[in-house]
């Protein structure tokens, strides 16, 4: 085979709780991930030789070394030993920066597209422990779907897929926010010495996306990095607000943003939340519906 095309999966958080600092530096974490169908295209071409080239024209993704989906490539050729080459042409469609997971499911795609490339037979397991060494939420785009991450973010637990869940994604157009910032800033405020964590709700969340009640899960979504975002970037909080305003069952911020999500009940429901914003030249807005899978081979 010479060429293979894959779709990877945005992830939105439904649950993100900050339980400390590991001695690692990470934080310890309890979070609900869920694979959305907004999605980069990425196509994987052998080229002669062992280089691995990217090609990407979009302003904000960067095409050297430091991108994941290089990244991916060149830690499957070191720790494989492999020696060939590949082209990665990568449509870039999932926001940047933006909470979403953009890079990270990049890599998982990249990871996952070399295993038949270049005929590997690594199974999906090995591909979420190599995806750990690039990102914490590596191993969850490899897997897709619906499920309980902890750890750093990297401890699986796959949950019974969500079906069908509506919502609407909003993004102020120019505003990027970085993860190690967000995670910064929540340290500093609000894990010193001394503060009590609150008690763990995942199960009411994991309680009512077993149920698949769209307005279940709208009253138990959290996010504990909206206390560092929010404040830094009162657009962001206003966002949600006018998601609220508009219909939205509930409305939350994705990872460390500044993406922010309404929920819908459905697919009608998030067509008139969506068109309450999508006039708005300053906003990226997109109708959205969770899917059980995060990375795909596609047909030709
Ligand atoms: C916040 C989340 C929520 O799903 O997603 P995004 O908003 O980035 O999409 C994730 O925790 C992000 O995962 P990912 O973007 O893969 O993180 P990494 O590359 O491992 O780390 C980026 C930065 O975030 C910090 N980080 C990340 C994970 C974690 N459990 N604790 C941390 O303190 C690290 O210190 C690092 O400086
Ligand atoms: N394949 C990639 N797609 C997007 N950004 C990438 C990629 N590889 C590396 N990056 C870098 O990672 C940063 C975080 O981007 P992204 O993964 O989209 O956000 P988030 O961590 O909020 O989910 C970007 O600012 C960019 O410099």
């Amino acid at each position: 085979m010479k060429q293979i095309r894959l779709r990877a999966a945005a992830k939105i958080n439904l649950y993100l709780e900050i339980l400390g600092v590991r001695p690692d530096d990470y934080h310890e974490l309890v979070m609900v991930l869920q694979s959305i169908d907004l999605s980069d295209t990425l196509t994987l071409t052998s080229i002669p030789g062992h280089q691995i080239r990217l090609i990407c024209p979009h302003p904000l993704v960067p095409v050297d070394r430091t991108n994941l989906a290089v990244r991916a490539a060149e830690l499957l050729q070191q720790s494989m030993g492999i020696d060939r080459g590949v082209e990665i042409a990568l449509k870039k469609r999932i926001p940047v920066a933006a909470g979403l997971a953009g890079g990270s499911t990049d890599a998982a795609a990249v990871l996952a597209g070399l295993n038949v490339l270049w005929d590997l037979g690594l199974t999906q397991k090995e591909l979420r422990t190599l995806g750990a060494s690039l990102g914490s939420d590596v191993p969850f785009c490899v897997m897709g779907g619906t499920a309980l991450a902890t750890g750093r973010g990297e401890v699986l637990t796959p949950q019974p897929p969500l079906e069908n869940l509506h919502l609407v994604l909003a993004k102020p157009a120019d505003l990027q926010v970085s993860t190690a910032w967000a995670y910064r800033t929540y340290r500093q405020d609000h894990l010193a010495p001394g503060t009590v964590v609150e008690r763990s709700r995942t199960n009411a969340l994991l309680a009512a996306v077993a149920s698949q009640d769209p307005a279940r899960i709208a009253a138990s979504l959290h996010n504990d990095l909206e206390r560092a975002v929010l404040p830094a970037h009162p657009e962001v909080a206003h966002l949600r607000e006018r998601l609220i305003e508009a219909g939205a069952l509930a409305a939350m911020m994705s990872g460390s943003g500044p993406s922010v999500f309404g929920l819908a009940r459905d697919l009608d429901h998030a067509g008139a939340i969506h068109a309450a914003l999508a006039a708005d030249p300053h906003l990226e807005t997109f109708v959205c519906t969770t899917q059980p899978t995060g990375v795909r081979l596609e047909k030709d």
